[in-house]
């Protein structure tokens, strides 16, 4: 593909990548993944280079723009180079006619800035939230060990989280050996650093209520020596169902799976009672911690869709809390740095259950935030995150 025409296929798939954030349509890696699978021509440097400028010019962009078209002449206003294959050649875009509409750059729509400057993100932090994430991975103590990984790897150790290992953005670690072994799984150092917070440990008896694809449960079993036991549930079959074949690579044993339906999710757990030692909540969430790797969650975000969240995670919080033996543990985490969804969620929770506590935390890393734990890109160099972990009386 000549510049001009990668130019062009990035226009395309912004349009798409728009007409998706408005629908609440499919993630931008999906439609790319589809896109280039419709044009086999295309190689896989064009495949990076127009990948590249569509994130460019998402990261670049606060708002949703009104077409790919004017987020791409963003993009050239602030790269010279790219308006040059505006009008130049048969495959790529038109040229830039008088008057056209241009996207304005920003960190956010300005709602969710003035959100997140309240919840004391400021200017700084914010700006960190849209820098390229680099690629993290646990180390699996039931399989390797740091030094076998990280010497294998040539990767430093993170230090913070223990089992950490940092590589560049754009590592490809999905056939490696050592991955199809189990030595290791793709998990940023936050969500590694915030699973410590449960505190997990072999013997005990852990549900994990949002386990998704269970990249914390496997982190709670290797944090269990894989003795115990831990329920994983999720109302999502495709993502739970993607949990046993990685425990079996991960060498876990003692996590079970368990699909909820939505609206009945207590209904499916009354066999748990109030035993549960720890009951972790990974709760669905904005995602404002993890624009650095999908800076288009922003343009998908209303206040409806965020106040609607929160209800949600205050509903699997009463519903995680009813499942803890006395003296246990509620871990609520979220990939959010609104404290709508953290610190106000806590502090709404304390007010409905007097009987329960917030305890403090002593992590590797983040600051302390109101009634629990923040890390963030700026301060901690992880995907931001809100933790907080709340005890039962006994
Ligand atoms: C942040 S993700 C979990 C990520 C996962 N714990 C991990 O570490 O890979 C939130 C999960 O909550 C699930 N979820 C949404 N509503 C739920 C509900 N009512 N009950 C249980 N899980 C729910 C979603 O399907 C999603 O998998």
């Amino acid at each position: 593909m000549t510049p001009a025409a990668r130019t062009q296929a990035a226009i395309e798939l912004l349009d798409q990548i728009i007409a998706a954030a408005r629908d609440q349509g499919a993630a931008a890696d999906t439609l790319i993944a589809r896109y280039f699978a419709a044009r086999r021509y295309a190689g896989s440097k064009d495949r990076r280079a127009v990948r590249a400028l569509v994130y460019d010019a998402i990261r670049l962009l606060g708002e949703c723009p009104e077409s790919g078209r004017a987020a791409m002449l963003a993009l050239a206003r602030v790269r010279p180079e790219i308006a040059e294959h505006f009008g130049h050649g048969e495959y790529g875009p038109a040229a830039i006619a008088a008057d056209e509409p241009v996207a304005e750059p920003g960190i956010a729509p300005q709602w969710l800035v003035d959100a997140l400057k309240a919840s004391a993100i400021g200017e700084a932090e914010q700006a960190a939230l849209l820098d390229r994430a680099p690629l993290d991975i646990r180390v699996n103590p039931l399989r390797a060990t740091l030094d076998t990984v990280s010497g294998t790897l040539n990767a430093e150790p993170i230090g913070a989280p223990p089992l950490g290992v940092r590589l560049p953005a754009d590592s490809r670690l999905e056939h490696h050996p050592l991955f199809e072994a189990g030595a290791f799984e793709v998990q940023d150092a936050g969500s590694q650093i915030v699973t410590l917070a449960t505190g997990a440990a072999p013997g005990m008896s852990v549900v994990d209520l949002c386990a998704g694809g269970g990249g914390k449960t496997l982190a709670m079993a290797a944090m269990m020596a894989d003795r115990g036991q831990i329920l994983a549930t999720d109302t999502d079959r495709a993502r739970l169902s993607r949990l046993p074949a990685r425990a079996e690579r991960a060498g876990v044993t003692i996590a079970e799976t368990r699909l909820l339906d939505p609206g009945l999710e207590s209904e499916a757990l009354t066999d748990i009672g109030q035993s549960a030692d720890v009951v972790l909540v990974d709760a669905p969430c904005s995602g404002t911690g993890t624009w650095r790797r999908n800076p288009e969650a922003r343009w998908r975000l209303t206040p409806q869709r965020l106040r609607r969240l929160v209800q949600i995670q205050a509903r699997l919080l009463d519903i995680g809390a009813a499942l803890v033996r006395p003296g246990g543990a509620l871990v609520h985490i979220v990939c959010s740095l609104l404290d709508d969804e953290g610190a106000a969620q806590i502090d709404a929770f304390l007010d409905r259950h007097p009987d329960w506590r917030a305890e403090a935390l002593a992590l590797p890393a983040g600051s302390v935030h109101a009634k629990g734990m923040r890390l963030t890109p700026a301060s901690d160099g992880t995907d931001g995150f809100f933790v907080a972990r709340l005890v039962r009386a006994c």
